[in-house]
């Protein structure tokens, strides 16, 4: 028999861990609030409605918690897709899709007029939040042609870029405006082309140029896997040497992805996380909580000593400190 005390000693206790988990995240709170974080959605792990669903509501609560989340999207399954269904042949090399003029199209089609409308409407459910850009809109983008390296041989992909200069404005003025940027990974060159941007490569180049705290990729796997695809063992930290050295035996999609953390870290922002988009708030989990989900990578020894030396742990040109963060 369960008596009224009993249950009332349950409840306390329910509400005791409540409270537990929501002290548990002051101390990031305080840290991040009013620090830009990218957040690279994967195509792969958008393909259950309510791991979206989760994803759209751990945004808007990032923002209502003071942070500034800017989120660049994937969608290669979803172009794939488009391409089979339209008859269009589709290849990789190097983990990029080779882009003939017409496959560009369908990437611009499914990547602005799809996908980037599909997250936007997730988080507009809670508000008046998320506003979708590609990067060519107010030149937020400039990208280069680039080739793939296979076996070491550089390979003509068509109309792939890389990002070769960011104009980082309209997504602070959507900051400051307390909205929740939301970027197609589509730029157009010098030279007048509109290039196919892995989703991965932008969101590191737009992290570092808007001097972000953190830059998050979510993918459908743990993290980063040790022996891929023998092992499942998860690398759980490394550094950026530890990472070069690994990048010439990584395959497939986690090419772009740690060439992405590699050079978001290199170039200053102090880490990059690899998690799992399947698990439901993962993002949530990792910003909020210690539990040293995925795979994060950070600077290099001698990087991290040198900004510990000049008291400068956090980014050096971030900008966003004396920003009012949430409404
Ligand atoms: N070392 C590795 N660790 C984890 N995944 C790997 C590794 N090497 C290759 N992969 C593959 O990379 C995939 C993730 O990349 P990708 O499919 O492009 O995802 P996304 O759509 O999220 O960008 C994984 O599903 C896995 O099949
Ligand atoms: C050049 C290149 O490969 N571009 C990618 C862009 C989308 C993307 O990166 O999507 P995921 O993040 O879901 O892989 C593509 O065409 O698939």
């Amino acid at each position: 028999m369960r008596t009224e005390s009993a249950d009332k000693q349950g409840r306390n206790n329910a509400a005791l861990a409540k409270a537990h988990t929501l002290i548990e995240a002051l101390p990031w709170l305080e840290r991040f609030y009013g620090k830009t974080v990218v957040i690279k959605f994967g195509g792969n792990a958008m393909v259950d409605d309510a791991l979206k669903q989760a994803f759209a509501q751990d945004l808007v609560f990032l923002r209502f918690a003071g942070l500034r989340p800017v989120i660049v999207h994937g969608g290669g399954p979803q172009i794939s897709a488009q391409l089979d269904r339209l008859g269009i042949e589709s290849s990789f090399a190097g983990g990029l899709r080779v882009t003939t003029p017409e496959a560009m199209d369908v990437v611009r089609m499914v990547l602005a007029g799809q996908v980037q409308r599909e997250i936007v409407g997730l988080i507009n459910r809670h508000g008046p939040f998320a506003v979708g850009m590609t990067g060519e809109d107010a030149h937020t983008m400039t990208a280069e042609k680039r080739l793939a390296v296979v076996d070491g041989e550089s390979v003509d992909i068509g109309l792939v870029g890389d990002i070769v200069e960011v104009d980082p404005g309209a997504i602070r003025a959507l900051l400051d405006d307390n909205r929740i940027p939301v970027i197609s990974s589509i730029a157009r060159g010098a030279d007048g082309h509109v290039y196919n941007v892995n989703a991965d490569t932008a969101a590191s180049a737009l992290a570092v140029a808007l001097g972000a705290e953190k830059l998050v990729v979510l993918t459908d796997v743990e993290g980063l896997y040790a022996d891929w695809p023998v092992s499942d063992e998860v690398i759980s930290r490394l550094d950026a040497d530890e990472l070069a050295a690994l990048m010439p035996n990584l395959s497939t999609g986690m090419l772009p992805k740690m060439e992405a953390c590699l050079r978001a870290v290199q170039a200053g922002v102090p880490a990059a996380h690899v998690l799992d988009g399947r698990v439901a708030h993962s993002l949530l989990l990792e910003v909020f909580t210690d539990e040293g989900i995925g795979t994060m990578v950070v600077p290099a020894r001698d990087k991290q000593a040198k900004a510990a030396a000049a008291g400068d742990i956090d980014h050096a040109d971030n900008d966003d400190e004396d920003s009012e963060g949430a409404a």
